[in-house]
Parts: C-alpha cells; structure tokens; sequence
C-alpha cells in the first residue's frame, strides 16, 4: 500500500511525455498513488502541439470539489492551466480545501514553442496561484515573463531573478536552467526560511526532454511528504529526472523530441 496520494492538476499529452501522463508515471515511480485533475486536452506529438481544448473552468472546479471531498491528499502539482478562469478556479481550491505541499509549475510555452497558457492568464498566474505555492518551478523564460523582465543569461542574474520571484508571494522557488548552455544544468532554489541551495547536474547530450519541467516538479511532490525537508526533496528529484534523461534515447514515441524514461529504475 502506498501512504501517499498526489494529485496532479494538468493538462493531457496524448504522447505521454509531458502533462498528467508524464506526472503519473513520475508519482508511481516515486512509489506514491497518483491521481489526476485535467485541466485541458492538448492534441500533441513528441513534434509538437497541434491543438489545445480547454476544459471549462467549472468542471475543473467539479472535478476538485469531488476528489478532494473523499481522498486524502499528500501533495499537489499543478501544471498546465490554459486559461485565466481554470488558473483563478485552481487558486480558489487550494484555499477551499486547505491543499498540502502545492508544487506550481508554471507552464507557458511547450518545447516545440507551442503557447499553453493564454498571454492574458499570466497576470491570474502571478497574483492568484503563486502566493498560494509552496514551490513554484519556472524555467528561465517562465520567470521572464512573470517578472516581466528580460530572460537570464548567466547563473549570477538567475540567482537575482529566482530572489525576485519570491517576492511575488510563493514560499519558495526553484530557478531551473535548463535553458541555459553549459558543461551542467543548474537550478537555484531560493525560500523564505532556508539558505538557498544549487542543485547542479551533467548536461546530457540528447533532444529527447520533452516533459523534463512536468517530471521534475511531479517528482518533487510526491517526495515533499516522503523527505525531511524540500531540498532534500529536490535534490532526490533532481537526481531521478537527471538518470530519466540521460536514458531517454531508449525509448521511442516519436521522430521529434522523445520523451524522457520515468522507469529507468525498473527497465
Ligand atoms: N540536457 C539536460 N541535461 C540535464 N539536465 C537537464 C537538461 N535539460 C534540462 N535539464 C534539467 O531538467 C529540468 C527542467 O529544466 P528546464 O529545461 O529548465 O525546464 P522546462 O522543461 O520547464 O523547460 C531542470 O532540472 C534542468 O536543470
Ligand atoms: C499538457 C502539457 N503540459 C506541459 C507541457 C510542457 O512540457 P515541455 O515544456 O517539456 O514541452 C506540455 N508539452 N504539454
């Protein structure tokens, strides 16, 4: 039996790399039961998104409001959220429901460049949904437009920008900088009630992370209630998306950017 149940609050990717797929087989990796809110069908290949069909912010909040009135629930990650009024309903249950260990990835932009979230939503994601995280995952361009400022170049400004970001209201915030070039992958994680901490991994040579964002704060939540504190969180998750990419060539979903392998511990 597992002792803990996280929920996913996502969009689909039928191509099972990235969103509620992608999350599902992260919390089951981690040895935790997962559950799964849809907040939007994507149509979507390891190519790219083709179409996105949101599902209507009432019957986000209907499928929270009967979930979360029977199942006990550990720790929540919140991903693609598509509109304003799904992000404000989200914000709303986290309040109603008194929702535990909120990880926010604030998903924008697919990596094959696709918008996921409307231009006008990010103000709902800024000041509705980020006071309410307990971590909040931007990517370097995520952090941009939340902040509204140019994109990082270097670690010193990511290290300025993730202190910035904490002003916006989130307990704590992990800059991840995948985006950046360089012998390592770096994420700054910067709270409220920490010293902050690097997390520092080798850069794979491979373009198969398509849904690495999705498997590393999915990751992050299902360790929240397993670890002694968030960084230790981190730093497990960190390790695990890091060994998923480096063996994503092994897997095959496609002719553009592959997904990355949830289960190499087992396979
Ligand atoms: N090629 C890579 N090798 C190792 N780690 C990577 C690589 N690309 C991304 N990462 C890591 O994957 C996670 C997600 O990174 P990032 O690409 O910045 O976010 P997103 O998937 O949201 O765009 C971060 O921990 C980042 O450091
Ligand atoms: C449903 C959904 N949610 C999130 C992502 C982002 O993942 P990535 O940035 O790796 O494309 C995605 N492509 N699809």
């Amino acid at each position: 039996m597992s002792a803990y149940n996280i929920v996913s609050i996502a969009g689909s990717d039928p191509s099972g790399g990235a969103g509620v797929q992608a999350d599902l087989k992260a919390f089951s990796a981690h040895g935790t039961f997962g559950m799964t809110v849809v907040t939007a069908l994507t149509a979507q290949s390891t190519r790219g998104v083709t179409g996105v069909h949101p599902v209507p912010a009432r019957f986000v909040a209907h499928q929270m409001d009967t979930l979360f009135a029977d199942a006990a629930v550990h720790a929540v990650k919140v991903g693609m959220l598509g509109t304003s009024e799904v992000t404000e309903a989200v914000a709303e249950a986290i309040d109603h429901h008194a929702l535990p260990n909120v990880v926010v990835d604030p998903v924008m932009v697919a990596k094959s460049g696709d918008r996921l979230l409307e231009a006008s939503a990010v103000d709902a994601l800024r000041t509705k949904l980020l006071p309410r995280a307990d971590l909040v995952t931007p990517n370097l361009p995520e952090a941009a437009d939340l902040l509204e400022e140019p994109e990082a170049t270097d670690l010193a400004s990511m290290r300025a920008q993730a202190w910035r970001l904490l002003e916006l209201g989130p307990r704590r915030v992990l800059l991840k900088g995948g985006h950046l070039a360089g012998g390592e992958s770096v994420d700054v994680l910067v709270s409220r009630d920490a010293d902050p901490v690097e997390f520092r991994a080798p850069r794979v040579a491979t373009r198969n992370t398509h849904g690495t964002g999705c498997t590393l704060s999915s990751s992050i939540a299902a360790l929240l209630p397993q670890r002694p504190d968030v960084a230790a969180a981190v730093g497990g998750a960190k390790d695990y998306l890091t060994e998923a990419i480096r063996r994503a060539d092994e897997i095959d979903a496609g002719g553009g950017q592959g997904p990355v392998h949830h289960f190499h511990a087992w396979w």
